[in-house]
């Protein structure tokens, strides 16, 4: 008998909640049957920014902020159900990724807002969340979480292939046959260029590389950002919001001063290539790379990556029979499974835990 899970989606982006419906079978096989996107108003977005650095007050707004975001997350919910003509009771269980406003391993911690209990409230359905906190706790990233379900997804017993997600942040999942499953965040996938155009045009992203295709790239400013002793970090690793934002950019264009499109050219750039380098680096073997997450419909960073990897075909996961905006989401409907099911959903040759481990917390309905 089939099983029916929701996994919502809010990442790095802050473009809003991507939500599907998921269907598994008892094999664990599983359809996306629907889904559904709603996008955050500009000042749900203005919030979330608002709490990346530390601030005045920051305990009460999060807390805030998480219910206003538990609101959002049982409309994408409720806007499935009602697609689907479904109640509540058809779906086991909710996996909800939450908001990220900290990502400090190192720390011992990351933290993703949206208040868990309310949405399980509010819905009516077991809700699955807080799936970082775990691996972390056994000494790994907590994140990228994503490879274990390319691995089970996109996995072929033959060809060495590569998965990049290029959301806020993009990463990199490398399959190869009878080798341990290799993951980790590139750097900045869309969020610089998103935060760049917003701020010079008032736009929440440069439509399929547009404005980008305008400008120049800087040799300077570029080789000012590969710099950054992220790339050359060794895996594992994972970043966000709390490195690469706009005081980051900003400190390097004080010392190299650049026309504003010739700044979205060179991000768009600094994307490509430290995707490019990610795959030739640590997936030398693969000749297929597919893209997936909204970076994916930018049509001239992908045209850019066709350029940098001329020996790798560059597609998308829609080949492989998911759309590039249901990959996310459809992970966390399959890491609430895996949690209500008891089973380990942690890739700690990924992430540099101690060992694999069940993920999340689960908020009875
Ligand atoms: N047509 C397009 N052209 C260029 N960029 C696009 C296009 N469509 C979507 N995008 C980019 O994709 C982003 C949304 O991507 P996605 O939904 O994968 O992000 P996310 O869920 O926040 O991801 P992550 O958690 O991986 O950071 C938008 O903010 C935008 O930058
Ligand atoms: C801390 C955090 O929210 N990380 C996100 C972010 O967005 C993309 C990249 O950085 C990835 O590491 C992760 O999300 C995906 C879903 C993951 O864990 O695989």
């Amino acid at each position: 008998m089939n099983e029916r899970f929701i996994g919502l989606m809010s990442g790095t982006s802050l473009d809003g909640v991507d939500a599907v419906l998921v269907a598994f079978d008892a094999e664990g096989g599983l359809a996306v049957q629907a889904d559904f996107f709603l996008p955050y108003p500009l000042e749900v977005r203005a919030q979330v920014l608002s709490l990346q650095p530390a601030g005045a007050n920051e305990l009460d707004r999060a807390a805030r902020l998480g219910c206003v975001l538990a609101g959002y997350y049982a409309e994408a919910v409720n806007g499935l159900l009602k697609a689907q003509q479904l109640t509540p009771d058809a779906i086991c269980a909710i996996g909800c990724h939450g908001q990220t406003i900290r990502h400090a391993p190192q720390a011992g911690y990351t933290l993703q807002i949206g208040n868990l209990a309310l949405l399980a409230e509010l819905t009516g359905i077991d809700v699955a969340g807080d799936f970082r906190s775990r691996d972390i706790a056994a000494g790994g990233q907590g994140a990228p979480l994503v490879p274990a379900f390319h691995q089970q997804l996109f996995a072929d017993a033959d060809k060495a292939r590569a998965i990049v997600n290029i959301g806020g942040i993009s990463n990199l999942t490398r399959l190869t046959p009878g080798e341990a499953v290799v993951g980790f965040d590139c750097g900045p996938g869309n969020m610089l260029m998103d935060a760049w155009i917003h701020r010079h045009q008032g736009l929440a992203y440069d439509q399929d590389g547009a404005w980008a295709a305008q400008g120049k790239v800087s040799p300077a400013l570029l080789a000012a950002m590969l710099a950054e002793p992220y790339f050359a970090a060794p895996i594992p690793k994972s970043t966000g919001r709390d490195l690469f934002d706009l005081d980051w950019l900003d400190v390097l264009l004080a010392k190299h001063p650049t026309p504003a499109v010739d700044v979205q050219a060179t991000l768009l750039e600094l994307t490509a290539v430290t995707i490019a380098e990610a795959c030739l680096k640590h997936a030398p073997a693969s000749r297929e790379l597919y893209l997936c997450g909204g970076g994916a419909f930018n049509r001239v960073l992908r045209q850019r990556l066709v350029v940098l990897l001329p020996a790798v075909s560059v597609s998308d996961t829609a080949t492989l029979g998911l759309p590039v905006h249901q990959v996310e989401a459809a992970a966390f409907a399959w890491l609430a499974r895996q949690l209500v099911c008891r089973q380990n959903s942690s890739l700690p040759e990924v992430t540099g835990a101690t060992g694999a481990r069940v993920l999340g917390a689960l908020y009875p309905r």
